[in-house]
């Protein structure tokens, strides 16, 4: 250990993945000297195994799917020829795009030391790696998460995908079996359906568990509208065979179901990455989730030690993780307030149609709150954008409590981005009001952001004391 070169820093963080990078994006920003150590692929699983390949290969599958939709507009097209060694080209020429953001060399220009390598703690304030030691003023943790591979007999003896195999599959999986129906599952299972894939998917409980219960069906009906097999209340029991050719037994309400395919893929969750960092050494408590941390993101052990993204077991997002590192720059180096649940949390699921949500579910709202919850919808299928594409199916619903926004869901095309607005008005304490006081501009899908706001007012605007206010008010010359 003696020949090890030994560094000092104001930060020292462990994962150049969403959440380190952007931390220490900030602090070498703010003239501080950073020490970042990545022992894979700079970016992390976003970049590489997550969001950019998902949804760059959700797009392609987006285009295949062109002419089944077409037929609605009175256009017909040929079916679409998938070439999967293409796809793969476009998967990877996204990431590539994006690779320079995230690589060694901004990191360096920005004046941080990059050492390709796996950080372990030697003790409280101490990282080593096999070729630095590294003593640190502050420690940041963002080792982020991995595919859990649940313990069904028979799995580890077939070939199996993860996020971090499927993207660059050699073959294109013609039958696909998916274990586990969250978003990584149904994402995926609708884009390898429309590029061409038999897909079945084995969910133990309902599917996009997360989402609000009625908008999840939505979307995994019309998943399963385009021949998706989903199969809930399904429990694989037994993985057999061999390359090309899988078979899962697995148990479900109506006793057991066998599953055919040529391919696997597993998405049953994500497990923190803690191995291989000698947290022990480091004072640094842990569980199965992550490690210990308050809301202000620091080790409850060692507060030296600050957990930032999947890492911190406050759920697995990007966009959290941009936040939990603008919470770490926030507080260590301008003493400011922010915890990690200051703002409401957004979450998409990028199937088509789109299921997003901000803040708490209906369900979670009641729970809670109890009965005092009101939720207010507007349905698609009144907005006259959606009627003009023929894209009707779903709705915006806004969760209140005493008058309150505490939460919407929102189902259907562009989901995702009509909910920001939303998000802005939680996250600036706006009322309910404000969302329906501005000029939306029409035909656009948002208004319907707008319309379920206003029929809230409905009752009170246009009611029987209104009504007598207006008459008595009409009496004024
Ligand atoms: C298929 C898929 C699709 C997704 N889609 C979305 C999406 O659309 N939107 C969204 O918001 N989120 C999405 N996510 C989640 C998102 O990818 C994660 O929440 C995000 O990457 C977490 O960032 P992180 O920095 O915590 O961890 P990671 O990005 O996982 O980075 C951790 C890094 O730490 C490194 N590391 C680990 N241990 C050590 C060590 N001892 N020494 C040095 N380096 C180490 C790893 O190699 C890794 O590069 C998706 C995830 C998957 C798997
Ligand atoms: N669009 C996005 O933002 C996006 C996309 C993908 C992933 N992610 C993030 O990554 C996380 C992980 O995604 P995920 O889909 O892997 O996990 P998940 O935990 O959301 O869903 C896993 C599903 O697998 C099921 N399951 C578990 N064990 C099973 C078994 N043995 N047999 C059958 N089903 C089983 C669970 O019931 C659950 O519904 C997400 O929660 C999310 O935070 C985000």
């Amino acid at each position: 250990m003696s020949e090890l070169r030994t560094l000092k820093a104001d930060l020292a963080v462990i994962g150049a993945g969403s959440a380190g990078l952007s931390a220490a994006a900030g602090a070498a920003m703010l003239g501080l000297k950073v020490v970042l150590f990545e022992k894979h692929e700079m970016g992390g699983d976003c970049l590489n195994f997550g969001c950019v390949p998902s949804k760059a290969l959700i797009s392609a599958a987006k285009i295949a799917h062109v002419p089944e939709e077409a037929v609605r507009y009175g256009i017909s097209l040929p079916p679409a020829v998938v070439n999967w060694d293409a796809v793969k080209a476009h998967v990877r020429g996204a990431i590539e795009t994006i690779a320079p953001i995230d690589s060694q060399e901004r990191f360096e220009g920005l004046g941080c030391t990059v050492i390709r390598e796996a950080a372990r703690f030697e003790d409280k304030n101490t990282l080593v790696s096999d070729s630095v030691r590294v003593k640190a003023r502050r420690i940041i943790i963002s080792t982020g998460s991995r595919a859990i591979i649940p313990p069904v007999p028979g799995l580890e003896d077939v070939p199996y995908f993860t996020n971090e195999t499927i993207f660059s599959a050699p073959d294109f999986p013609h039958e696909l079996i998916i274990l586990g129906g969250g978003p990584i599952g149904l994402e995926l299972a609708q884009a390898f359906s429309r590029l061409g894939s038999k897909v079945t998917v084995v969910e133990m409980g309902r599917a996009l568990p997360r989402s609000d219960a009625a908008h999840a069906k939505i979307a995994v009906d019309a998943v399963r509208a385009e021949g998706v097999t989903i199969l809930e209340g399904h429990k694989a029991t037994r993985i057999s065979g061999g390359p090309g050719n899988i078979s899962v037994k697995a148990e479900g309400p109506e006793g057991d179901v066998m599953i055919a395919g040529s391919h696997i893929l597993i998405a049953t969750g994500r497990q923190a990455v803690t191995d291989g960092l000698d947290l022990e050494k480091g004072g640094v408590d842990f569980t199965n989730k992550g490690v210990t941390v308050s809301d202000t993101l620091r080790s409850k052990s060692n507060p030296r030690v600050w957990a930032l993204g999947d890492i911190a077991g406050h759920g697995q997002f990007t966009h959290l993780a941009g936040w939990h590192s603008s919470v770490f720059v926030r507080r260590a180096f301008f003493k400011q307030g922010s915890k990690a649940s200051s703002l409401p949390l957004p979450a998409v699921t990028y199937t088509s149609p789109e299921v997003a949500q901000v803040g708490l579910t209906e369900a979670e709202a009641r729970e809670k709150f109890g009965d005092a919850v009101k939720t207010s919808a507007f349905p698609f299928h009144d907005n006259d954008r959606a009627i003009a594409e023929a894209k009707t199916l779903g709705e915006a619903k806004l969760v209140i409590h005493k008058g309150k926004l505490v939460g919407a869901s929102i189902v259907g095309e562009g989901a995702g981005d009509i909910i920001q607005m939303v998000g802005l008005a939680m996250s600036n304490g706006l009322k309910l009001t404000a969302l329906t006081n501005f000029i939306s501009p029409y035909p656009t899908r948002t208004e319907v952001v707008k319309r379920a706001a206003s029929a809230y007012f409905t009752p009170s605007v246009f009611g029987a004391p209104a009504r007598t206010l207006v008459g008595i008010l009409q009496k004024i010359p």
